[in-house]
């Protein structure tokens, strides 16, 4: 019976490509971003999200990390612009972090790491459903949000206060009326490549928008992510702490700046 996919030493990010042949694929993610190598492209748009907070459905331990999931059945909940054509429907947000301060986050900017990063994924309603869109080239764009330690966010504590009911893996609770805009950073300026989801089955259908400017998380929320377990109710308790990838091979992808 082989062990399910994972961050541990059997089943991390190193052993992914044992099941998962995208892992070596010509556009993974995460990358580390260097600004001085990305070349800014003026014909990038601002990005357009439009979110509607009734159409947050629940929130659900998956296993890998903690997950919000939005009711996607109409253009309520939209990404549109920025460096994508059509309109992209908001499926979930989730989290990567670390079990300390000094690691976390899955992109990199310039070799530094964040404390956590935020994943806002939207899939192209060019295609009938998410999982349909997950194969294409084009199929996902998800926005990425760096947080670095500072003041309590108390739009996050929203999220945070769920954390008891969703303790371990497979729990989930009603999740209303929260609206993810309220964790975007004042600057939307972004990073944008061409990459794949950073978990199994890492397929390489991701639009990457990674915004400059980070949230505030306190050190004190940051303890809170790290309550989380990664084992369901009967199991030896494992904290969900370093549920990231590492950054992967550019292997000559362009990174696009939208601004100067
Ligand atoms: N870190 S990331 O790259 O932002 C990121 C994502 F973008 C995701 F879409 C998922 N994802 C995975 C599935 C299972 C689907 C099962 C059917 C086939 C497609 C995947 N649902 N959402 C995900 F887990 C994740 F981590
Ligand atoms: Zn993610």
């Amino acid at each position: 019976m082989s062990h399910g996919w994972g961050y541990g030493a059997n089943n991390g990010p190193d052993k992914w490509c044992d099941n998962f042949p995208n892992a070596n694929g010509p556009r993974q993610s995460p990358i580390d971003i260097v600004p001085g190598d990305a070349s800014f492209d003026g014909g990038l748009k601002p990005l357009k999200l439009k979110y509607d907070p009734s159409t947050c459905l629940e929130i659900l331990n998956n296993g890998h990390s903690f997950q919000v999931t939005f009711v996607d059945d109409t253009n309520s909940s939209t990404l549109t612009d920025g460096p994508i054509s059509g309109i992209y429907r908001l499926k979930q947000f989730h989290f990567h972090w670390g079990a300390s301060d000094d690691k976390g986050s899955e992109h990199t900017v310039a070799g530094k790491k964040y404390p956590a990063e935020l994943h806002l994924v939207h899939w192209n309603t060019k295609y009938p459903s998410f999982g349909e869109a997950a194969s294409q080239p084009d199929g996902l764009a998800v926005v990425g949000v760096f947080l670095k330690i500072g003041d309590e966010n108390a739009k996050l504590q929203k999220v945070i206060d769920a954390f008891d009911s969703i303790r371990a893996k497979g729990k989930q609770t009603s999740f209303a009326n929260f609206d993810p805009a309220t964790l975007l950073p004042g600057c939307l300026d972004y990073w944008t490549y061409d990459g794949s989801l950073t978990t199994p089955p890492l397929l390489e259908s991701v639009t990457w928008i990674v915004c400059k400017e980070p949230i505030s998380v306190s050190s004190a929320q940051m303890a809170k992510f790290r309550s989380l377990l990664f084992s369901a109710d009967g199991e030896p308790e494992c904290c969900m702490v370093d549920n990231y990838r590492p950054p992967q091979a550019l292997k000559g992808r362009a990174v696009r700046a939208s601004f100067k």
